[in-house]
């Protein structure tokens, strides 16, 4: 692998990965995090004197257009993020309708030093999560070399983030500078790990997140786990919980879960109760109940009282925190209060001396929204990505570069 900071561009076309799987609304960009974290990365190219194709993924699409069928690739287009990152960068970022398309190859080949061009979502085809190696290769053509700076998905060993490096050879292929940033900052987590350890996992991944989960088990002293994650604990125990979200054949993993936590003394701890809606939707009429008594025809969309208190007193005993996952859908004024309520205990432990660090794009778009990110120890862009980082495996996207 090559060096990227020494690494001249000039004349060349940098195929750069990025992660701006970042929050839109109606075509308008949320928290642009995970954008502006990759500009130093992008602008030493165009300094050189080089090009840059970027190439991301937003979302789920083919997974989410099977579930709901209303929706179309028109709604994981990336070219809202073409827009944004013109703004960004002060030039007029080209855009490529489709991501491996002659048209798309010919604008990459046309590129001119100064230049930047973004590919549609990766995500319109499977073969991108499948790391087909043809669509790799024609992936690989846009590019002299090959960066990776998307930490956020060097977990997947998808086409663009790991197969891909094979068609390069090691002097043309290296990491940018946010993948170098986060691996530093995390390594220096992975050994200020005093206990107790909180780990604070919540959002919405439950089947990915789980298996975290239980690696955590290893580290840990305190596991919360709250968001959408902790109904499907629930319902394992044979609580009620509506409509609340729920992956039914992640339940036999959930209970055995909190058997071996038992086993290997970690105390998990689940919010008592939540706030709970009819609907999930920002008007929807709201209540409070036993998270394990939610009635039917409503959902839990964010913790309660109970909940937020208890986990405010785990988190203040706490000397390192780990965070990936809001408490609740705090995108919604009304759902947003015990995501807010432990970000504060978060910012006070910290000022308090523990380490922590919060990662995930909602996580960190959560904590920007209250205003927290420079109170706590570090913001990763990575939630996922961190979490198996800190499990002390190797991941995809990092080893395909660095052990090729
Ligand atoms: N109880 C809940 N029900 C449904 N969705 C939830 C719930 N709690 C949190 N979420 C959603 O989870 C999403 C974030 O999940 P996830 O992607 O796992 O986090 P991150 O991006 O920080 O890694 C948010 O959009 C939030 O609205
Ligand atoms: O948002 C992401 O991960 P995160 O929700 O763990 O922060 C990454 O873009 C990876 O997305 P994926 O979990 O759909 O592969």
């Amino acid at each position: 692998m090559s060096n990227f900071s020494t690494h001249n561009f000039a004349n060349q076309k940098a195929l750069i990965r990025v992660d701006f799987n970042v929050p839109i609304k109606k075509g308008v960009i949320g928290d642009d995090t995970r954008m502006t974290s990759a500009l130093p990365t992008i602008k030493k190219v165009l300094a050189d004197g080089g090009a840059v194709v970027l190439m991301s993924h937003w979302g789920r699409p083919i997974k989410d257009m099977e579930k709901k069928p209303e929706l179309t690739k028109a709604d994981f287009t990336l070219r809202p993020v073409a827009e944004h990152l013109s703004k960004l960068l002060g030039i007029d970022v080209k855009f490529a309708d489709d991501c491996i398309s002659d048209e798309a190859a010919d604008m990459a080949k046309n590129l001119k030093p100064g230049q930047v061009l973004l590919l549609e979502n990766l995500r319109y085809y499977k073969q991108e999560e499948k790391g087909d190696k043809d669509f790799a290769e024609k992936l690989s053509k846009y590019g002299d070399v090959y960066v990776n700076d998307a930490f956020g998905t060097a977990h997947r060993a998808h086409a663009s983030t790991a197969i891909i490096a094979q068609f390069f050879p090691g002097d043309k292929k290296m990491f940018g500078l946010l993948m170098e940033g986060e691996v530093a900052a995390a390594e220096k987590v992975m050994h200020a790990n005093e206990k107790p350890f909180v780990a604070i996992v919540g959002g919405a991944k439950v089947s990915d997140k789980i298996m975290i989960i239980e690696n955590l088990l290893e580290r840990a002293t305190d596991i919360i786990i709250g968001g959408g994650m902790a109904y499907t604990f629930f319902k394992a125990e044979g609580g009620h919980i509506g409509n609340s979200l729920c992956e039914d054949d992640r339940m036999d993993m959930a209970l055995d879960l909190l058997k071996k936590a038992e086993a290997k003394g970690v105390c998990i701890h689940l919010p008592a109760d939540s706030i709970i809606a009819d609907r999930f939707a920002a008007d929807a009429n709201t209540s409070s109940a036993l998270s394990n008594e939610i009635p039917a025809g409503w959902m839990g969309l964010d913790i309660s009282v109970m909940a937020c208190e208890h986990f405010k007193k785990v988190i203040g005993n706490a000397k390192t925190i780990l965070w990936n996952g809001p408490m609740g859908v705090f995108e919604m004024e009304k759902f947003q209060h015990g995501t807010k309520a432990i970000a504060e205990a978060v910012v006070a432990a910290t000022a308090k001396g523990a380490f922590s660090l919060v990662g995930g794009g909602d996580s960190v778009a959560a904590v920007n929204k209250f205003g927290f990110a420079d109170k706590v120890s570090y913001v990763s862009t990575g939630g996922g990505a961190m979490l198996e980082y800190f499990e002390g495996k190797e991941l995809p996207g990092i080893a395909a570069i660095k052990n090729a």
